[in-house]
């Protein structure tokens, strides 16, 4: 073969080779983001590393973050910061919802994370006519399944603005921007009247919340009364031992990559609602046996883990993603590594479900 013609031939395998691992194998389950739109949330380009390097300093050490008040009140800022960091890698890698589900023997991902929604709509007795909080809704994936399920209007509140735009456009994209509200603020000082919703729930997302008082306390207030609360809590099981390192390392690698102050022990939930005033009618680890473990869709990619740490460094090196994103990334990956640990070791579950009553006594 001629010299030239055999650079033209490499040049086109390259080129190919490019174009299959960025666009066709870079894409996400759910193809609503590809690796090319990688941005850092509302973080401009330059400011990226600079960030990313202020949250680790702040979840370095995770036990502490939550230990004084001054340290509280800064981790919804954090939190944010990490959203704007992690919002289009979990996108791209994973889909429009942000939480674990229970496999289910032949279905897809895509099939158990919608069930898993779905069943909070069934639990709340959500309808149409019905005002549904979504404490925490990421970018909408179950505020849209949980709507489209039960007919009933949802309302999201997040604290990350790039996540409410996010949210916003996939809403009109499915045509149920009519039925679907996202606002931006905090969950622990939500700007809604008392006593305004019909159900509200919360996705794997009150764990960032240094107190579960601040938050619980704030459904119970814009819950009407005789109305249900249902949250997946993310805690540590009864499985967890404090005096082995083993396990704390795993906790420990949990929070700092999840932005979390301070993973809570199951059994503290029940009695956080009971002191804010809820009612505990159900209270159920969803990740326990006859379950199917949630973490093996973390462990199946392994493969696409390494695809995916190419795709982000050829990005970078191209000035297409921002210098900051491999960091991110390879920080995601060891966090995963850590999520599923604390799977099969069973000390921690990201599926604890409490179903919460406010009296219907209750003082409007
Ligand atoms: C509830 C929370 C988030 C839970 C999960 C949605 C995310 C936790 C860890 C995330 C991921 C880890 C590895 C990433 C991988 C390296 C990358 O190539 C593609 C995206 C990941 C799979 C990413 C996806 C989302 C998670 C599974 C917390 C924050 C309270
Ligand atoms: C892991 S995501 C889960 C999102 C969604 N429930 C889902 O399952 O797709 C956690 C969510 O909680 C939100 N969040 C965390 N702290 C918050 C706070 N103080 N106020 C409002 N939202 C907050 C984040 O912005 C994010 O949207």
């Amino acid at each position: 073969m001629e010299p030239a013609t055999m650079a033209w031939t490499a040049g086109l395998l390259g080129a190919g080779l490019v174009y299959w691992f960025v666009w066709v194998m870079g894409a996400a389950e759910v193809k609503g983001k590809r690796a090319v739109d990688l941005k850092m949330g509302s973080i401009t380009r330059d400011k990226v590393q600079d960030k990313y390097t202020q949250y680790w300093s702040f979840f370095r050490r995770p036990k502490e973050t939550a230990t004084t008040q001054a340290s509280a009140d800064k981790v919804p800022a954090f939190v944010d910061t990490f959203y704007n960091l992690v919002t289009d890698i979990y996108e791209w890698g994973w889909g429009q919802s942000f939480h674990f589900s229970p496999s289910l023997p032949g279905r897809s991902h895509r099939d158990a994370t919608r069930v898993h929604e779905e069943r909070v709509a069934d639990l709340l007795g959500a309808e149409p006519g019905h005002r549904v909080l979504d404490v925490g809704c990421g970018v909408g994936g179950p505020m849209r399944a949980i709507a489209a399920h039960s007919g009933a209007r949802v309302v999201g509140i997040t604290i990350n603005e790039y996540q409410v735009n996010r949210a916003r456009a996939h809403n009109r994209k499915a045509g149920l921007d009519a039925q679907c509200e996202v606002v931006c603020g905090n969950f622990m000082a939500m700007p809604f009247d008392d006593a305004s919703f019909d159900g509200a729930y919360s996705i794997e997302a009150t764990c960032h919340a240094p107190r579960l008082q601040d938050v619980y306390g704030e459904v119970y207030r814009v819950l009407k009364p005789g109305r249900l609360y249902v949250s997946y809590e993310w805690v540590t099981t009864p499985l967890y031992r404090a005096d082995d390192p083993a396990h704390v390392e795993a906790i420990h690698g949990i929070e700092r990559g999840d932005a979390l102050p301070g993973l809570r022990r199951q059994d503290e939930i029940a009695s956080i609602a009971q002191e804010v005033g809820f009612e505990v009618v159900q209270e159920l680890d969803l990740a326990l046996p006859p379950s199917l473990p949630w973490w093996t869709r973390l462990k199946m990619g392994r493969l696409a883990y390494w695809r995916n740490s190419l795709v982000v460094r050829v990005l970078t090196l191209l000035r297409i993603a921002p210098k900051g994103v491999v960091e991110v990334h390879e920080m995601l990956y060891e966090t995963a590594q850590y999520l599923t640990l604390g799977g099969e070791t069973g000390i921690f579950s990201p599926m604890h479900m409490v179903v919460l009553r406010k009296p219907a006594t209750a003082a409007e």
